[in-house]
């Protein structure tokens, strides 16, 4: 690749429990390049972004991060990392403007806000289209606004490498709407984005490279598939409405 690697997996092993998750993946993501990571449930989509995070350990393989090996990496501001969708506060009462400041805490010195904070703040709030809920807590969000503010706090960093596990996962389509905005915005201003997607939507546009998983392995790794959605991708299940009834599902795709 003709590109610096910002994301650099090889031979990546990993297990949960006793099972193998993660059976030599190699995946590499270069400066400014946007990746889809593909697949169907279970494939172990969420677990190689965890691995790069630091979530889950890797029993074999490296992952370097900007040229780092993950384990010498400290550089943490310059990742931006939007987790699949839970309650970011958990229960526990936290407004919008809490939420998204704790992700600006990397670029502080000690953790104290100074003017140029909190003017990240409103501006990840702006972008998201979130400014007039700030001091909302995020209990009383839908789930759309709920991601959205997620994304926030992973901008207010401003990071160089985005990596998001299925961003548009329940969310309402005005929302996806400001997602895809945002995140155009932040590629055309140089970011690199890995994102786990469970079809490409409406962010098909922004996609170079898809990275399709199955069984823990890579199988295939290039051009996004041009029919959109799980139709075209091999693997996916899919019946022919003239097909005879009793037909068994077409094993064309990926996703299934
Ligand atoms: N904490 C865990 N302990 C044991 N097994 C787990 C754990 N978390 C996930 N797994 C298993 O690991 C496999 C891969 O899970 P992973 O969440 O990475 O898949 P995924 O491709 O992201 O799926 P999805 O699209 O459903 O999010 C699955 O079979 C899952 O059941």
């Amino acid at each position: 690749m003709a590109k610096e690697p910002v994301i650099a997996l090889s031979g990546v092993t990993a297990e949960l429990g006793a099972r193998p998750v993660l059976r030599g993946i190699d995946l590499t993501v270069g400066r400014g390049e946007v990746v889809a990571l593909l697949g169907a449930n279970g494939s172990g989509k969420s677990t190689a972004i965890r691995t790069i995070v630091g979530q889950v350990p890797v029993s074999d393989g490296t992952i370097e991060l900007f040229g780092t090996p993950r384990r010498a990496f400290r550089d943490w501001a310059r990742v931006g990392y939007v987790p699949q969708r839970t309650t970011a506060a958990g229960g526990v009462p936290a407004t919008v403007t809490e939420i998204v400041s704790s992700g600006r805490l990397s670029r502080t010195r000690f953790g104290v806000f100074r003017k140029a904070d909190r003017a990240a703040v409103r501006h990840a709030l702006e972008l998201v289209g979130m400014a007039d809920r700030a001091r909302d807590s995020v209990d009383a969000l839908s789930g759309g606004q709920h991601q959205r503010v997620l994304i926030a706090r992973a901008l207010v960093a401003e990071p160089e490498l985005l990596i998001m596990d299925e961003p548009m996962a329940g969310v309402d389509l005005a929302s996806q709407e400001v997602l895809a905005r945002t995140l155009k915005a932040q590629v055309e201003a140089g970011t690199t984005v890995l994102l786990v997607l469970h079809e490409l939507g409406p962010l098909e546009p922004l996609i170079d490279r898809a990275v399709v998983l199955r069984d823990g392995c890579v199988l295939h790794d290039g051009p996004p598939p041009k029919a959109l959605g799980q139709h075209a991708l091999p693997g996916h299940d899919h019946v022919h409405p003239h097909a005879p009834a009793g037909t068994e599902p077409l094993r064309t795709g990926l996703l299934s």
